[in-house]
């Protein structure tokens, strides 16, 4: 298991201008591993928790810490912090356009310095969970929305992140992608048990999470 326990302590969280605090001492621990599905009504935080763990955002007051040890400050030791930590997905996949898929997902290694023929083994076996084993070769633009997601997916966990943190991966998708998307993303959850924030307005997938945390 690569996941790492998530504990969020008192986090207080305002932005600059508003008049209410999104979060006043929040607190939420998660199981090393777990994977957690975040729900709540528009504006009520998700999107925000989930910037403050992964070090986008700044908070006021609380701790964030991931296998023990706190999110660091300062740009730097977080932008490194999300490199060795952490996998991001949103409801667009991001990928890079002129890149095929397999490049989209070896370039996380390759800046990292890794090349090696196990990186490419190992890219091949995310593909292949994902059921795009046979469209490694094609560039993002010949993908489906469901197959743009799962190459989404396998990206963000391409550096084995002890944290997954997935913002609505299937909230543009018709139901029935999002729910094969889904099925995909159990597959990998099983696979490697990085701990996992899912933020989702679907009750339905919702409920098939190990856990479920209401904000608001
Ligand atoms: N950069 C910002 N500056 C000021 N206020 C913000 C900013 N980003 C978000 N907010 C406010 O903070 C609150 C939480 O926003 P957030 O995007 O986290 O909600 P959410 O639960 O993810 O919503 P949705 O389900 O609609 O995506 C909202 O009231 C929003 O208007």
């Amino acid at each position: 298991m690569i996941g790492q326990p998530l504990s969020i302590q008192g986090l207080h969280k305002t932005y600059p201008g508003n008049a209410h605090p999104v979060f006043d001492g929040f607190s939420l621990d998660v199981e090393a591993g777990s994977l957690c599905a975040i729900v709540g009504v528009s504006g009520v935080g998700k999107t925000t928790l989930l910037n403050c763990v992964a070090g986008l955002d700044h908070w006021e007051g609380g701790t964030i810490t991931v296998g023990g040890g706190p999110v660091p400050e300062g740009a730097e030791a977080r932008a490194l912090y999300r490199r060795r930590r952490v996998g991001l997905a949103f409801q667009q996949p991001h990928l890079l356009p002129e890149f095929t898929v397999r490049e989209n997902l070896r370039m996380p290694l390759l800046i990292d310095g890794d090349g090696s023929a196990e990186a490419e083994t190992w890219i091949g076996r995310l593909l292949a969970t994902v059921g795009l084993g046979d469209l490694g070769e094609r560039l993002p633009g010949q993908l489906s929305g469901g197959q743009a997601a799962r190459a989404g997916l396998a990206r963000a966990l391409v550096r084995r992140p002890a944290l997954w943190l997935l913002d609505e991966p299937t909230g543009n998708l018709d139901p029935a992608t999002a729910e094969e998307v889904f099925g995909f993303l159990l597959s990998l959850h099983a696979e490697l048990r990085p701990t996992t924030l899912l933020v989702t307005h679907n009750p339905g997938l919702a409920g098939r999470c190990m856990r479920t945390v209401r904000l608001g």
